[in-house]
């Protein structure tokens, strides 16, 4: 059987920890009136064993692949938005590009199997822009067999730990983003079947299916779980039946940044369920994950509170592709940024 072995993941410092928690009381500031930025900056010390906490250089790594479950009608949009959309993060014109821009974060683009991608694939701007992960041309419909081979599911993991180690070592941070038609389809049921959760309770209606279509979308989820039958104490298994190739790699990065002490942040529900999966695999991942928003969709609220983080901010959003992620690297620059630069209440005086 094709298996997974991680790297190994260290504990996070105790030591830069205890320094960062005593230069965060000697501040020019009562104690604790930075309130939760406090604990970001203790947190990102001990994942970085450093007395300078910093998440620069930050980038969003956004995975893109297409979903077989697509063709059973469980998104509002067709799977080619696909496609379309690996070509506007290619052209710095999705979301996540203007928002990371705005925050002074950087983005890269991994293909991880989109079907209908040809104008992208086929251009220059597609050769220098993407990175090429492709595990498949899209999954498998999952309602009807399992979405990959276990040996699909292993290669997503390493192909994402790959990008990290081929071009991230240097990040302070690294926020996860992802976009692929169908996928909190995915996201849902990696959620029910890891958390033992309803499918009903963790699925929500990704780019905006009606009621109808958020019937037929548990239905499709309840399906996929009896036919595939996931071993839920087995994580690759679980990638193997209901995942999809972007999550897998979206595991593999978050695994390899961890090893590397690189803080990883969260974005929505599909990232979310990738955070879940890498956890799952090993749990020394959990301390290394960074929370960004609060995602409209309800299987987020399951994820984050399985994984022990609260949100920093809910502004209803549902997009993912890592925006909610850049937005929440400002906040984290700025924790940091108090930590390393003001003056200490001794100075004042
Ligand atoms: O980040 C989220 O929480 C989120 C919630 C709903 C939808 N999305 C995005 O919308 C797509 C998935 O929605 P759907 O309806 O096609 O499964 C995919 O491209 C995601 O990036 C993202
Ligand atoms: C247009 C569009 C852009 C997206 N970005 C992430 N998911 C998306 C879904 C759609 C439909």
């Amino acid at each position: 059987m094709q298996t997974f072995t991680p790297p190994t993941i260290p504990p996070i410092d105790a030591a830069a920890i205890e320094q960062a928690r005593t230069q965060q009381e000697s501040l020019a500031k009562p104690p604790g009136s930075l309130g939760r930025l406090e604990e970001f900056a203790i947190r990102i010390a001990g994942i970085q064993a450093t007395e300078t906490p910093t998440v620069d250089p930050a980038t969003i790594v956004t995975a893109v692949a297409d979903h077989g479950v697509a063709t059973d009608g469980v998104s509002a949009y067709p799977q080619s938005i696909t496609g379309g959309m690996l070509n506007a993060l290619v052209n710095d014109r999705a979301a996540v590009n203007a928002i990371a821009r705005s925050n002074a974060v950087s983005t890269i683009v991994c293909d991880f199997g989109v079907v209908d991608g040809e104008d992208a694939v086929g251009s220059d701007a597609y050769a220098s822009s993407v990175i090429d992960c492709r595990i498949g041309a899209g999954t498998a419909n999952m309602r009807t067999e399992p979405a990959m081979s276990r040996k699909a599911a292993v290669a997503s993991i390493e192909q994402g730990r790959s990008v990290v180690t081929s071009h991230l070592t240097d990040a302070g941070c690294i926020g996860l983003g992802e976009m692929g038609i169908a996928n909190s389809t995915a996201a849902a049921a990696i959620t029910a079947v890891l958390t033992g959760n309803e499918v009903s309770t963790v699925t929500g209606r990704g780019t905006g299916v009606d009621d109808e279509g958020l019937t037929h979308k548990q239905q499709v989820i309840a399906d996929a779980i009896e036919t595939t039958e996931p071993d839920r104490t087995d994580p690759i298994d679980v990638l193997r039946c209901v995942g999809g190739y972007e999550i897998g790699g979206l595991v593999g990065v978050t695994i390899e940044a961890a090893s590397r002490r690189i803080p990883v942040v969260i974005d929505g529900v599909i990232t979310g369920a990738a955070a879940l999966l890498a956890v799952a695999i090993d749990e020394r991942v959990q301390p290394y994950l960074l929370p960004s928003h609060a995602s409209v969709e309800p299987g987020h609220t399951v994820q984050l509170e399985s994984l022990g983080v609260a949100p920093l901010f809910d502004y209803q959003m549902r997009l993912g592709e890592g925006t909610g992620a850049a937005l929440a690297i400002a906040t984290y620059r700025s924790a940091c940024q108090t930590q390393t630069e003001m003056a200490t209440i001794a100075e004042l005086t």
